[in-house]
């Protein structure tokens, strides 16, 4: 038999070297502040306690929740042919697990993002590559919350345990056949990924300051 030659995947995988290089390139040094940011910091410190991981939390929910309605909000006007999964309530649930109930006062939810009219469904895919690439952190975070506080996926640990690459795939695949089919619309996805990372950085200094 002669062995069918994929033509397919591999013009994929080609495409996908192009938008999300540019994306992951173009946001890199958004990225960098956020992650010099105290919560940020917290979860892989070697020092974590169960109160400092809770607060983590509360932080990562504050952030995530406010941004995770808008891009719903999109998707349900735009429709796309785009799966979004939330997993703020993941972090309720693990503060829950932990401490018994949650407190939706314990930092405020900051203010979304104010866009007349909402989100475009490119700005919507910005936000998305900022909530959905933050889950690639998963396995290594998993591993270091089992070390240092013995918190696993399944008690306590659920929202930093990470999605699955198929998932990833599947939403770079979306971007980089959105960014050709659209070629004006690339830009608009790398704003709105910068001022995703900006507005979550922002929002955890906030926290953070208010806190020490
Ligand atoms: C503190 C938690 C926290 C940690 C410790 C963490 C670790 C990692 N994040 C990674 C990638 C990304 N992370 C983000 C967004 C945030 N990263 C952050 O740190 C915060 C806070 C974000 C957004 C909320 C994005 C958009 C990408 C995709 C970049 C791309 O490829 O385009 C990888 C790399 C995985 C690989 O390359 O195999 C690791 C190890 N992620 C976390 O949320």
């Amino acid at each position: 038999m002669t062995p069918q030659l994929p033509a397919e995947p591999v013009e994929v995988s080609f495409a996908s070297a192009g938008f999300m290089k540019r994306l992951k390139a173009e946001t890199q040094s958004q990225h960098q502040s956020l992650e010099q940011t105290e919560p940020s910091r917290r979860v892989m410190s070697p020092a974590l306690s169960r109160e400092g991981y809770l607060e983590v939390l509360y932080a990562f929910h504050g952030a995530f929740s406010p941004l995770e309605s808008q891009v719903r909000e999109s998707l349900d006007k735009n429709p796309a042919n785009l799966e979004f999964v939330p997993r703020s309530n993941l972090a309720i649930a693990d503060i829950k697990q932990l401490s018994g109930s949650f407190n939706p006062d314990y930092f405020s939810q900051g203010d979304a993002i104010e866009r007349q009219g909402g989100l475009s469904l490119p700005e919507a895919v910005g936000v998305m590559y900022v909530l959905e690439g933050s889950k690639l952190g998963g396995k290594v975070i998993s591993r270091q919350l089992a070390k240092t506080i013995g918190v696993e996926p399944q008690n306590g640990g659920s929202f930093f345990s990470g999605g699955k690459i198929e998932e990833w795939k599947t939403f770079q695949a979306y971007c980089e056949s959105y960014a050709q089919k659209r070629p004006e619309a690339a830009d608009t996805i790398i704003e709105s990924a910068k001022s995703t990372f900006r507005w979550i950085e922002g929002y955890f200094l906030q926290v953070s300051r208010r806190n020490r």
